[in-house]
């Protein structure tokens, strides 16, 4: 999916939400324990319900890998899934990679090319040889980890080199180097607030990937004050907020009706800053 797919999905629908699939075996109803394949039949009532008001899909790989076997089959499951019903969705691997080039090469071709999603995110720790082998797909994206919305980001994101650049700053700064806006994405997690502003003074019309609303409190209002671009340029997720919006029989329409929620806020913001 291209960026120009990518923006007028944001336009049609009026939303610039990604769901997060973030599903844990503990968490979902207990009736569905009983279904052959929980985790899928969890994830696909969920993509029914919430498909209207949202863009993109997230998969977090680690509570699916938690299963073992099961449990990357049923990603596979979900991701096949989505690809075959809703094409028009971006999908998401949060597998959060990155190795020597010769490694990363295969973690590519284990999502692009054999699990066929949209998009990886990726740690920038290793440098270049790290993250290209994720950028030789065309049409395939690389989310690069920039300012992420946990507490322990102040623990080196922050720091600064000699010329007073922090080093999320140096981030964004080297990867446009590698990549383009048309293939490249930055995770900024939506607790950093003000600090978007910072952000968009290095990397004016990258799409942000902006998780941390919801569960973690950071504020929708803030993000599209300090991130939206005239092409919007962020896709923001919620994974608990929405997918446990309910433990009952409900969980599905209680997850639609908080995707619907959120949708609705972003209509107006889209609106608000001249997008739609
Ligand atoms: O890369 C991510 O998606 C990510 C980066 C980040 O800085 N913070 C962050 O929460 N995430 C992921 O985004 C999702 C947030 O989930 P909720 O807090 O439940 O909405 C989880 O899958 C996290 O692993």
């Amino acid at each position: 999916m291209n960026r120009e797919q990518i923006i007028e999905q944001i336009k049609k629908k009026g939303s610039f939400l990604c769901v997060g699939l973030d599903t844990d075996i503990k968490k979902i109803p207990e009736h569905l324990l009983n279904e052959e394949d929980p985790i899928f039949a969890f994830n696909k009532a969920i993509i029914d319900a919430t498909a209207p008001y949202c863009v993109a899909y997230k998969p977090n790989t680690a509570f699916y890998e938690s299963l073992g076997v099961d449990g990357w089959k049923a990603l596979d499951r979900t991701v096949r899934y989505l690809r075959e019903n809703y094409s028009d969705q971006f999908i998401i691997a949060d597998a959060k990679r990155g190795d020597i080039g010769n490694t990363s090469s295969l973690y590519a071709r284990a999502f692009f090319e054999n699990m066929g999603v949209d998009a990886i995110t990726v740690a920038p720790y290793m440098g270049f040889d790290s993250v290209k082998p994720f950028m030789e797909y065309d049409g395939k994206w690389v989310i690069l980890l920039a300012l992420t919305s946990n507490p322990g980001s102040h623990d080196f994101q922050f720091r600064t080199d000699m010329t007073g650049t922090r080093l999320f700053e140096q981030v964004l700064e080297t990867a446009q180097k590698w990549g383009t806006p048309d293939n490249l994405m930055f995770v900024v997690g939506a607790t950093q607030g003000a600090m978007f502003a910072e952000v968009r003074r290095v990397a004016p019309s990258s799409f942000l990937l902006v998780p941390g609303v919801g569960a973690q409190g950071g504020s929708l209002e803030d993000v599209a004050k300090w991130g939206i671009t005239h092409e919007c340029g962020l896709l923001v997720n919620s994974s608990r907020g929405i997918i446990y919006a309910s433990k009952g029989e409900d969980f599905a329409e209680a997850a639609a009706a908080e995707a619907r929620k959120l949708r609705d806020h972003m209509t107006i913001l889209l609106s608000t800053y001249g997008v739609i």
